[in-house]
């Protein structure tokens, strides 16, 4: 389905040249959701712009449906980071949300397609408003029922639930499991969140720091049916979470899974992690407001 190989961006800026992603190779299979974690500013967005073919990497090939990607391939949607920019401010949320389908489907279809998908993201009532009058959060989710709508069969996603709410996130973690499983959809998924990755992943994609490589490809061993409960407070999950952050801070080796020990050493590291991610979040509204 998707091929990557030896994949390789260097930017040039008037300081000099800057490596972002350096010869990273990996393959996802139709049908597959992989999720990708890595220091902050390691390359992840550069890596997502590079699939989608909104940038042309300086070395290396991308390969979609056994075709190498040269511009935005037709059936691929992307959900952006920075929803402040993904919306058009002139269009109400359901135009927005039927924009792509334009030259896709019928008119009577995108509307069933917009209804449907805002239901999806809990914005049933919000069609006729536009995006400035909604919450950064609820913005998000217009973009997130856009790429729903439009039914790619890759869709990419660049921390998507990072700007909602804890309750919002996990309905919208349920939400994408629900919609691959109905659709097939191939999901390729960059987060800062080491639960939320081995909670959706097939896979888990580790990255080391700038400039990118793969560290480890983590096949994630859990029932495809998942639980925002039962899942997360089994073994394997608090292992799998374990292993996914040694190797992410460069932990070297990997520990059997067998004893995980969720009141010990790697739980005090998790916490840690998610004060940092918190008050990355703090920093990031404030340099926003
Ligand atoms: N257009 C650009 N020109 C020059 N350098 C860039 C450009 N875009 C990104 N970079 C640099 O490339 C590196 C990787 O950036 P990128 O946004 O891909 O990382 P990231 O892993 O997505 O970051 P974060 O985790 O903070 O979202 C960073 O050092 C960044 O400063």
């Amino acid at each position: 389905m998707l091929e990557v190989t030896d994949l390789g961006h260097r930017y040039r800026a008037k300081e000099g040249e800057h490596t972002a992603i350096d010869r990273l190779s990996f393959t996802v299979a139709a049908g597959e959701l992989v999720c990708i974690v890595g220091p902050s500013g390691c390359g992840k967005s550069t890596l997502l712009r590079s699939l989608s073919g909104l940038i042309t990497p300086t070395s290396g090939t991308v390969a979609l449906h056994g075709d190498e990607v040269r511009g935005v391939p037709d059936d691929l949607a992307v959900v952006f980071q920075d929803y402040s920019r993904s919306l058009f401010p002139w269009l109400s949320v359901a135009r927005n949300v039927e924009f792509p389908l334009k030259r896709k489907v019928s008119r009577a279809e995108r509307r069933e397609r917009a209804a449907q998908a805002l239901e999806w993201v809990g914005l049933s009532g919000a069609g006729a408003k536009y995006p400035w009058q909604l919450s950064g959060g609820m913005q998000q989710r217009v973009a997130i029922a856009r790429a729903l709508a439009y039914r790619p069969s890759l869709l990419l996603m660049d921390e998507p639930f990072a700007s909602v709410d804890a309750q919002t996130r996990f309905e919208l973690e349920d939400l994408l499991l629900r919609v691959r499983r109905e659709h097939d959809t191939t999901i390729l998924l960059v987060t800062h969140d080491i639960d939320e990755s081995v909670y959706l992943g097939d896979r888990v994609l580790v990255l080391s720091k700038s400039p990118a490589t793969v560290v480890a490809d983590l096949k994630v061993d859990l029932p495809a049916e998942r639980d925002q409960i039962t899942t997360r407070e089994s073994d394997a999950f608090v292992a799998l979470r374990a292993e996914t952050a040694r190797l992410l801070h460069g932990g070297g080796a990997v520990r059997p899974r067998v004893h995980a020990d969720p009141e010990g050493a790697a739980a005090r590291f998790l916490a840690a992690e998610r004060a940092e991610q918190a008050s990355r979040a703090t920093r990031k509204q404030a340099a926003q407001s």
